[in-house]
């Protein structure tokens, strides 16, 4: 089975803690060119904070997928496409590997598999909230972010890596090893991507580049460089 993030080249990741630029709406989010709409953040998540997101973004026509940081950021919704649950492969706890996972699954009556995958989240930035949260020990060379690849994929059957330098644009060198390790499963970046260049750079090396924050701080249109960088590259 595969999914449509097979023909992505760009995300753009909304966080419902944090708010567009002034004067900016989720239609001009919906307008950046980007291929998909991925809704999540760690730190400051609610329900409500996410359902708010997910109703706006909804009203477009662009794939959306809800992306979790705790079961109770799983709101049930018509409007969106799916469910992508990460899975923290370097996590300090094992919370964030099967713990959440199993507290969810027991809580929930009405979980939709048929729209929920996962992501196997390699965490690389020590400075950001997702490591902090997840206890990540993100001391990895490059020949350990690829076995967490090869293991992510041919042990666990993962369908997404995802290569995480939140907050920071990440060793392109190390995104190369998780690459090569691959064989089918596709490769997410996201971290620190601000301008075409950077996009251009990690689109190299991945199959899919993640943007979030910039849409907070800067904008749609400097988002817009990002997706021309990742089209480019692939
Ligand atoms: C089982 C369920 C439903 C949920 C658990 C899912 C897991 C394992 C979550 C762990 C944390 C994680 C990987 C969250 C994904 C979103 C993410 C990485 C957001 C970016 O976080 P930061 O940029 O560090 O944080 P802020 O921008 O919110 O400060
Ligand atoms: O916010 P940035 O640094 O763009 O990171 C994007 C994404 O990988 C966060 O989960
Ligand atoms: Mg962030």
């Amino acid at each position: 089975m595969s999914g449509p993030w097979t023909e992505w080249d760009h995300i753009l990741k909304i966080d419902p803690d944090k708010s567009l630029v002034d004067g900016e709406t989720f239609e001009d989010v919906a307008a950046t060119g980007t291929d998909a709409i991925e809704v999540g953040g760690t730190t400051g998540m609610t329900e409500e904070k996410m359902e708010r997101v997910v109703e706006a973004c909804g009203k477009y026509d662009i794939p959306m997928y809800i992306e979790p940081s705790n079961p109770s950021s799983v709101v049930h919704s018509d409007v969106h496409d799916g469910y992508l649950v990460p899975i923290v492969m370097n996590a300090g706890d094992v919370t964030w590997t099967t713990g959440a996972h199993k507290e969810w699954v027991r809580l929930d009556d009405d979980i939709d598999w048929s729209r929920t995958w996962t992501e196997a989240y390699i965490v690389l930035n020590p400075e950001a909230s997702v490591a902090t949260y997840t206890g990540a020990n993100c001391e990895q060379d490059a020949d350990d972010v690829a076995a967490y690849a090869e293991v992510a994929e041919q042990m666990f059957g993962q369908e997404i890596v995802y290569v995480e330098y939140s907050g920071t644009l990440g060793d392109p060198s190390k995104v190369r090893a998780a690459s090569e390790a691959l064989e089918e499963a596709t490769l997410f970046y996201g971290g620190g991507i601000h301008d075409y260049d950077s996009a251009h750079q990690m689109a190299q090396e991945a199959d899919v580049v993640i943007v979030g924050d910039l849409v907070h701080d800067e904008g749609v249109e400097a988002v817009r460089e990002t997706v021309e960088g990742a089209r480019d590259a692939n």
